[in-house]
C-alpha cells in the first residue's frame, strides 16, 4: 500500500508552519509534509485532508428501499452500458479490417491470445477510479493509524489518503478526490462508534465492504523516557478505553487525554518533544515517529478487534455466490411491537442478524402518544441499525425488506457487501 496524497495538491512545508485549512467544502486540498523524523517516512507523514464546514445533506428525503433499488437499477444501467461498449469494442475488433481494440486504443498488430484483455467478470463491475489504476482510499488520521491498516487490508495496493476528520474522508469520496473511505464502526471491547453511524446517515455513500482488524496497542514514548516520568497518556478515546485496565496495572494512574487518532497522538508526542507524555498507538506509528515501545500489547483483551466499513459513491452489485451482509437503518412507524415485527421479517426467513443498534432520532427526538383520558405520553424516537447475513440479490432479503417497509416510516439500505471471511488471528498490528 502506498501512503501518498494526490500529486496535484501536494505542497511541502515544515511541520510547524503548515496550514491545511479548507476554505470551501468544494476546495479540498492535500499537503504533504517532509518528515522531521526520517526521510523514508516523508511519504507516510502526509498531513491529513481537512475541511472547513460539514455538509448539511438531508438524507431523509433520499431514504427508502425503493429509492435504493432505483439506485441499484441506475448503477446496473451504467455498468450495463460499460459492458455494451466493451462488447461493441470487441465486435469492432472482429470486423473486416481486423482492428483490435485494447483498453480504448486501436492497434493493427495481432495480439497474442494470452495478452488479449480478459472478459469482464462480476467482480470487475465495481466503479473503477477514473484516473489511473490505483485506488485512493481516504481514512481519518495520520500515517500509522489503524484505519490506514484497515485500508491496506481491504485494498492491498491502494493509495491511502489521510484526512483530519471523518467528515473530510466522506467529502473526499463525494468530490472524487478519493474512491473509497474507510470508517471504524465497532470494536469488540468499546462497542459501536456512534458518531460514525450518524455520519453514515448524513452522507449518501454506500457500504461496499467490511474488514475486521485485530488491534494490538503499544505504549509509546520518546527515546530515554521511562514509565515513571509520565504524567499523561494520550490517544483516540477507543484506544484509551481498550487499555484502561492494563494502564492501571502498569501503575499509570495518570491523566488520560483524548485526541483524534492513535497515530496522531504519537506524532504529537514526537513533534512537541514531550518527555512526560506517552501515546497509545501501533508499532508502525512508533517506527514512523521515532518513538520507543514502553509496553507492547496493552489492550485489556487479546481478542481486541475493530470492524471497519468501506464506503463508495456507488453501491456494488450484490452477489449470492459468496457470503454477503446487508446493513440497513430504519425508524419506527406508528403501531405496536414494531421492532418485534421487523425482526420477525428476518427470523421467519432464516436470515441471521449480526448487529442491532439503536440511536436517538435527532430529527424527530420525541413521539407523542395521545390518550384523552390520561394525557400525552412521550417516547424517545430511535433509529435502528441492523446488519443481516444475506445479499440484496437474495429474494429472502428482498421480501424481508418489503415487509419491513410496511412497519417503518423510514428505511434505507446502507449497503450490501461481501463479509470479511479472513480467519481470525490476533495480530501485531
Ligand atoms: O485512531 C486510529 O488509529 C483509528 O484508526 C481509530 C481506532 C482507534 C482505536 C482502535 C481502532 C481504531
Amino acid at each position: 500500500m502506498q501512503c501518498v496524497a494526490p500529486s496535484s495538491s501536494i505542497g511541502f512545508k515544515s511541520l510547524h508552519t503548515v496550514s491545511h485549512r479548507i476554505v470551501q467544502p468544494t476546495q479540498l486540498t492535500v499537503q504533504c509534509v517532509a518528515s522531521r523524523y526520517d526521510a523514508g517516512a516523508a511519504n507516510a507523514t502526509n498531513l491529513p485532508l481537512s475541511a472547513a464546514a460539514p455538509t448539511t445533506t438531508n438524507n431523509f428525503a433520499y431514504g427508502g428501499v425503493v429509492k435504493s433499488r432505483t439506485d441499484w437499477q441506475s448503477s446496473c444501467a451504467i455498468l450495463a452500458s460499460k459492458v455494451v461498449s466493451q462488447q461493441q469494442n470487441t465486435e469492432k475488433s472482429n470486423g473486416a479490417d481486423n482492428i483490435t481494440v485494447v483498453n480504448g486504443h486501436t492497434s493493427l498488430d495481432l495480439v497474442p491470445i494470452d495478452k488479449l484483455p480478459k472478459p469482464l467478470t462480476i467482480a470487475d463491475l465495481s466503479p473503477a477510479p477514473l484516473h489511473g489504476s490505483t485506488l485512493r482510499v481516504a481514512y481519518q488520521g495520520v500515517a500509522g493509524a489503524y484505519s490506514e491498516a484497515a485500508a491496506g487490508k481491504a485494498y492491498p495496493n491502494c493509495e491511502a489518503i489521510p484526512c483530519d476528520q471523518f467528515e473530510v474522508a466522506f467529502q473526499a469520496v463525494e468530490l472524487w478526490i478519493a474512491d473509497r473511505a474507510v470508517l471504524p464502526v465497532e470494536n469488540s471491547l468499546g462497542g459501536s462508534i456512534h458518531r460514525n453511524y450518524d455520519l453514515l446517515l448524513r452522507h449518501r455513500l454506500h457500504i461496499v465492504g467490511e474488514v475486521q482488524l485485530p488491534v494490538h496497542h503499544c505504549l509509546l514514548a520518546l527515546p530515554g523516557v521511562r514509565k515513571e516520568y509520565l504524567n499523561r497518556v494520550i490517544s483516540h478515546p477507543q484506544a484509551l478505553s481498550q487499555c484502561e485496565l492494563t494502564l492501571t496495572k502498569l501503575g499509570l494512574t495518570v491523566t488520560r487525554e483524548a485526541v483524534d487518532d492513535t497515530a496522531g497522538a504519537a506524532e504529537f508526542v514526537a513533534a512537541n518533544n514531550l518527555r512526560d507524555t506517552a501515546a497509545i498507538a501501533s508499532a508502525r506509528a512508533a517506527e514512523l515517529y521515532g518513538l520507543n515501545i514502553l509496553a507492547d500489547g496493552i489492550q485489556d483483551d487479546s481478542s481486541n478487534v475493530t470492524r471497519f466499513v468501506m464506503l463508495a459513491r456507488e453501491p456494488i452489485i450484490p452477489r449470492v455466490d459468496i457470503p454477503f451482509k446487508t446493513s440497513i437503518v430504519f425508524a419506527h412507524d406508528k403501531g405496536t411491537s414494531v421492532l418485534f415485527k421487523v425482526l420477525s421479517a428476518f427470523a421467519f426467513r432464516n436470515i441471521n442478524l449480526t448487529k442491532i443498534e439503536s440511536r436517538p432520532h435527532r430529527n424527530r427526538p420525541i413521539r407523542l402518544v395521545g390518550d384523552e383520558n390520561v394525557g400525552t405520553a412521550k417516547h424517545f424516537e430511535y433509529l435502528f441499525y441492523v446488519d443481516f447475513e444475506a445479499s440484496m440479490a437474495d429474494v429472502r432479503a428482498q421480501n424481508a425488506l418489503a415487509e419491513v417497509q410496511e412497519f417503518t416510516s423510514f428505511l434505507r439500505v446502507l449497503g450490501s457487501y461481501p463479509m470479511d471471511m479472513t480467519p481470525w488471528s490476533p495480530s501485531s498490528q
